[in-house]
């Protein structure tokens, strides 16, 4: 699988792949060697909720203000029905998760598995770790979010970032 987006040489997203990661469904991996600093994805959020309002009510609009491409890359995305979630679903949307029509339930879905603050079309393929080899963070002159690898990366590694934390984890999750 390929990174498909326009990059024009802001980042290296060349480098890298998508691929299946053991466990851990699609991955992000190094398709050569790459040096330490290296910024491998530039990139502006695909769904931004503003963080002083994030509840589940504004997802669903927020998804529904994209662009029919745009809607298309978040429904690639990968999705996590998990219990905790259709806990908050009753709690923010007051309706059962079965009330919910298939649709928003996919949205509310992907957000629940890819957002560290925001949805990224390529950022969110990067899985996790406790001692990750990427470090993300918004560049306010690119008006976009970076990520750069902090140690030289060998071709056919995978790259991670932190966006849990390690509490309460058992060491083969963290
Ligand atoms: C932001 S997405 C990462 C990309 C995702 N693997 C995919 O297929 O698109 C987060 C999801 O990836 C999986 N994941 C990420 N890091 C993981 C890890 N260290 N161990 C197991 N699963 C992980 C979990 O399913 C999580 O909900």
């Amino acid at each position: 699988m390929k990174p498909r987006r326009e990059t024009r040489g802001k980042h290296a997203d060349h480098l890298i792949e998508f691929k299946e990661s053991p466990q851990k469904g699609v991955g992000v991996f190094a398709k050569a060697n790459i040096p330490r600093g290296t910024r491998i994805i530039s990139e502006q959020a695909l769904l931004k909720v503003d963080l002083e309002a994030v509840t589940l009510k504004n997802i669903v609009p927020a998804f529904e203000r994209l662009s029919p491409a745009q809607q298309e890359s978040y429904l690639q995305l990968h999705e996590y029905e998990r219990d905790l979630l259709k806990v908050a679903v009753r709690y923010d949307v007051g309706k059962s998760w079965q009330e919910l029509p298939e649709l928003h339930r996919k949205v509310l879905s992907i957000y629940a598995a890819n957002a560290f603050g925001c949805v990224f079309f390529l950022g969110s393929r990067i899985n996790h770790s406790c001692i990750p080899n990427v470090n993300f963070v918004y560049n306010e002159l690119l008006k976009e979010e970076t990520f750069h690898v902090i140690r030289d990366i060998m071709a056919g590694e995978e790259l991670t970032v932190m966006y849990i934390d390690g509490i309460n984890r058992t060491q083969s999750q963290r």
